[in-house]
């Protein structure tokens, strides 16, 4: 019986005697061996589909524990700031245990999927005319001063239950990968797989350390250029994100680590998205994209050492975001006469 992550991995949280059993079933994600995309990089790589939590993306992990602890420690309303996924999760986690849910979206930057959800799971959303960054300075303030718990990443429970995907991919690999690559926003998800990583060492649970390679968009790459970026602007609103709160953290995990961070284009995201879809059967949302995108940079500038092992992230699921799966690729359903004849026309023959 699957058990949910504040069961599964108690001994590493901060989980106590008085904190709700809450589940929706998060965790034990597929870890797909990506066979075509392996022959095509000359590794052995891995894509880690976070997609098939139950609100969609990985953010279900922070979310059961710091929903968890909110109601623990006596709280009776939430809010964050989002471009999307934290909103969908915060939303659903606080309906489970009855809890009041804010959530600020930055207005027509939110892929639908994720604005439908927290609309159907009952969260007050308030489309702000900004953007995240924004969002979030501002919903840091009002949680500083109202009995309000703030769910983002920078509540530490978040990153507490978002390092169980580490403990997970080491499980299911038998050992840690030579590189983890994965998607950089707001920086909380890096950071908590590289404290995870950290945390499995310790335990003597794995014999060695991954390289950390995150990748941000190049409208949004605020830590790659070195400074916050006031508009950031990419196709993969996940990660539109020109500040992120965890920058010193993810800087951390990628020197530590012997990684790095980089950049990737929409347009490299793009085809990335597509190849996931087309060559593994696997439909993750644009942002997820990147990390697959950054493997593929590395190889083609020579600095993918041929033969590692290499995990790469999918946060999120691609329904999500059902409008860049139709309008920026080339996948255009064909309208066709209700005849046989009209379907043969596109049949194509061996
Ligand atoms: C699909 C997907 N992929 C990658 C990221 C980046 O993770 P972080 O670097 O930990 O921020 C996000 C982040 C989303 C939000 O920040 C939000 O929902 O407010 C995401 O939804």
């Amino acid at each position: 019986m699957r058990q949910g992550i504040l069961e599964k991995y108690r001994p590493f949280l901060p989980v106590t005697e008085q904190t709700p059993a809450l589940t929706l079933y998060e965790g034990e994600t597929p870890l797909y061996h990506a066979a075509r995309l392996s022959q095509e990089l000359g590794v052995q790589l891995y894509l880690k589909f976070e997609g098939a939590n139950p609100t969609g993306s990985f953010k279900d992990r922070g979310m059961v524990l710091a929903i968890a602890k909110a109601k623990e420690e006596g709280s009776e309303a939430v809010m964050c700031a989002s471009t999307g996924n934290t909103s969908a999760s915060a939303a659903a986690y606080a309906a489970k245990l009855g809890l009041d849910c804010y959530v600020v979206v930055p207005h027509q930057h939110i892929a639908l999927g994720k604005l439908s959800q927290a609309v159907m799971y009952g969260a007050k959303v308030l489309a702000m005319e900004g953007n995240f960054d924004q969002a979030l300075a501002l919903v840091r303030e009002i949680t500083d001063e109202y009995p309000i718990t703030l769910v983002n990443s920078i509540n530490s429970y978040r990153i507490e239950g978002q390092k169980t995907a580490a403990f997970e991919v080491c499980d299911q690999l038998g050992q840690a990968p030579d590189i983890l690559a994965i998607p950089v926003g707001n920086a909380g998800n890096i950071t908590a797989y590289w404290k995870g990583f950290n945390e499995y060492s310790q335990a003597r649970r794995i014999q060695h350390l991954p390289n950390m390679w995150g990748f941000e968009a190049e409208g949004s790459a605020a830590i790659v250029r070195g400074e916050p970026i006031e508009n950031p602007e990419t196709i993969a609103t996940a990660i539109r994100i020109g500040n992120p709160a965890s920058w010193q953290t993810a800087v951390a995990a990628a020197t530590e680590s012997k990684g790095l961070i980089g950049s990737v284009t929409d347009e490299e995201i793009l085809a990335a998205y597509r190849m996931i879809a087309r060559m593994e059967g696997v439909f993750c949302e644009p942002a997820s994209a990147a990390s697959v995108a950054g493997v593929i940079k590395q190889h083609r500038q020579g600095c993918l050492p041929a033969g590692s092992t290499v995990v790469c992230v999918l946060t999120g699921n691609g329904l999500k975001d059902p409008t860049t799966a139709l309008e920026s690729l080339d996948v255009k359903p064909e309208v066709i006469p209700c005849s046989k004849e009209a379907i043969l026309q596109h049949v194509v023959m061996e």
